[in-house]
């Protein structure tokens, strides 16, 4: 089964198609990569799952369920985490406020939320710093604490924007690990990431979009070997 179909989906913002006519699905468990170049409308594509932005047309379905032009809100409550390029941590609140006010959006009592946030802390490692200021972490630990507080809802499907770049090897490899061990918890993920060092042994399919279409959708290793992909966007780097 899929937990996500994405069914002829495009989003305009007045001329421009961020995304046009995208449609792929993502198997439960499955581990997605989402690349192209920059402007290419991955971050669109995410925010119209996670109901942050309104599709133009199109449908999606959310383990099983017609949930086209949802709420950030009702995509959240129904297990969709996300993860920002940018990252929205609030500095002034310890590692562990930032997670537990993330929980909450699925837990009804603060107990229940800090019992939650205190869970993902430690899965993550970080429980030594969790009553840091956020605002003291290294970057790779910012990125650390954006991904606990998206795992804080207990997602089903997990969106991760770019949470692997910037970081050291050592640290991506963490960081991989850790995006591995999440299949094993019932979470389904979908990346978007420029290293296809990472994409490649991690992803179980790859979707590369291109000017707000999908150029490719397939298995990581013909990705690298299809001309249009090589030619829009991996250019020499393969
Ligand atoms: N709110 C908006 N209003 C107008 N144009 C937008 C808006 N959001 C995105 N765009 C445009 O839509 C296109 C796709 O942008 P998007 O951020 O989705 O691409 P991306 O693949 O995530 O790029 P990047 O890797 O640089 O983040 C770009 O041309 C961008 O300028």
């Amino acid at each position: 089964m899929s937990i996500l179909e994405i069914h002829e989906l495009s989003c305009r913002f007045g001329g421009l198609w961020a995304n046009r006519d995208i449609s792929f699905e993502v198997p439960d468990h499955s581990i997605v990569g989402l690349i192209g170049p920059n402007g290419a409308g991955k971050s669109t594509l995410f925010s119209m799952i996670a109901g942050a932005q309104q599709p133009t047309s199109g449908k999606l379905v959310f383990a099983g369920r017609d949930v086209t032009g949802w709420s950030p809100h009702q995509a959240a409550r129904a297990g969709v985490g996300r993860t920002f390029q940018l990252m929205r941590v609030f500095s002034s609140m310890t590692v562990a406020e930032n997670v537990a006010t993330a929980a909450l959006v699925r837990h009804r009592s603060t107990r229940e939320a800090r019992r939650a946030a205190d869970e993902v802390l430690e899965r993550l490692g970080l429980g030594p710093v969790a009553h840091t200021q956020a605002s003291s972490l290294t970057a790779a630990g910012k990125k650390r604490l954006e991904m606990a507080r998206a795992l804080a809802i207990r997602p089903k499907l997990l969106l991760l924007d770019e949470v692997l770049s910037g970081l050291t090897p050592t640290e991506a490899n963490e960081a991989v690990e850790i995006v591995r061990s999440l299949r094993r918890d019932d979470v389904t993920v979908v990346m978007v990431e420029h290293v296809m060092e990472i994409i490649m042994p991690l992803c179980d399919r790859v979707v590369v979009l291109h000017h707000g279409q999908k150029l490719f959708e397939g298995a990581p290793h013909d990705v690298v070997r299809d001309a249009a992909v090589v030619d829009a966007y991996l250019g020499e780097a393969v």
